[in-house]
């Protein structure tokens, strides 16, 4: 063992951790989004059971599918999860049809209230309606690419503080927001803390999503050798802001495996975990990275280590 700054800076796990299943089906569900939250909630509720249905054992929904994504709806559509219950309609949905269901789901995100804050905030629950997580967006969307799009989260939302990645039926699981996608550092620590998969409920937009959105997703899985998972609303070419859509499966070794259009629809793709093991002997790159010249840090773990 070396000194703690030396084990705070973490190589990606060579050794991943078991996962309950291996092999299994997950399904995106792009979902239309309208102003009316009542009915984006039964919505999402039949997709998750029309995705049970087709044999899924992990759902994922999209960026903010219970309100329009927009500044002066966040406020207005935002839920109190904390609280629970009443407080919070969309994740208590959410609770209940895992529970009913057997099936795990990272539940997109909605806007979350507490106290005079706001945040963009993905919940998941396990197969017992359990929740297991939150993870609130660590990086807000600011964009201002005159006479194209210009969208300002930090105007209304606060940023999260902390990365999120969790042990699940379904394997280890880590969590970023849309924006997140385009910071590979949150990547790298996942895979470092020994994630099979990274979900990314997103909802790029017509400037940025044909360039950037299918790019970013497989270079977070080739760089890292694990999955990714995107899921987008659908398109809806007269709101506000629109979705670029494209909810994608990407393998360990960048491949694309499961993917849509803009319309909206329930995708289903295959996992199966014994890829990560075979693309990392194939192309080893743990063993081959220079530690020696560069180090990702844990600052959370390093943290730790100093205050123990
Ligand atoms: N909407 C987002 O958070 C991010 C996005 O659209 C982009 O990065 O582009």
């Amino acid at each position: 063992m070396g000194s703690s700054a030396e084990q705070s800076r973490v190589p990606p796990s060579l050794q991943l951790p078991t996962s309950p299943v291996t092999k299994f089906k997950i399904a995106l569900c792009q979902l239309s989004v309208t102003a009316d939250k009542e009915r984006n909630i039964a919505h999402a509720r039949k997709a998750i059971e029309e995705a049970v249905e087709k044999g899924a054992q992990l759902v994922v929904l999209p960026e903010i599918w219970n309100s329009p994504y927009a500044n002066d709806s966040f406020p207005v559509y935002a839920e109190d999860i904390d609280a629970g219950g009443d407080a919070s309609p969309s994740t208590a949905m959410l609770s209940e049809v895992a529970r009913n269901l057997k099936v795990t789901i990272v539940g997109g995100s909605i806007p979350e209230r507490c106290g005079d804050k706001l945040y963009n905030a993905c919940c998941l629950f396990g197969k017992d309606g359990k929740l297991l997580a939150k993870h609130r967006k660590v990086h807000l969307f600011d964009i201002d690419i005159p006479g194209k799009i210009t969208f300002m989260e930090s105007k209304t939302l606060t940023a999260g503080e902390n990365p999120t990645i969790v042990d699940t039926d379904v394997g280890r699981i880590g969590i970023g927001i849309c924006y997140d996608i385009r910071f590979h550092e949150l990547a790298m620590l996942y895979a470092a803390r020994g994630a099979h998969l990274i979900c990314y409920p997103g909802a790029f937009n017509m400037t940025t999503g044909p360039l950037h959105w299918d790019l970013l997703q497989r270079a977070r899985a080739i760089d890292n050798q694990l999955y990714v998972a995107t899921c987008s609303p659908a398109r809806d070419a007269g709101a506000g802001y629109v979705a670029w859509g494209h909810s994608t499966l990407v393998g360990p070794f960048g491949e694309v495996l499961a993917t849509t259009e803009h319309d909206e629809a329930i995708i289903i793709g295959e996992i199966d975990y014994s890829l990560i093991e075979l693309r990392r002997t194939n192309l080893p790159l743990e063993k081959q990275r220079r530690g020696d010249l560069y180090q990702l840090v844990d600052v959370q773990r390093k943290k730790q280590q100093e205050t123990t």
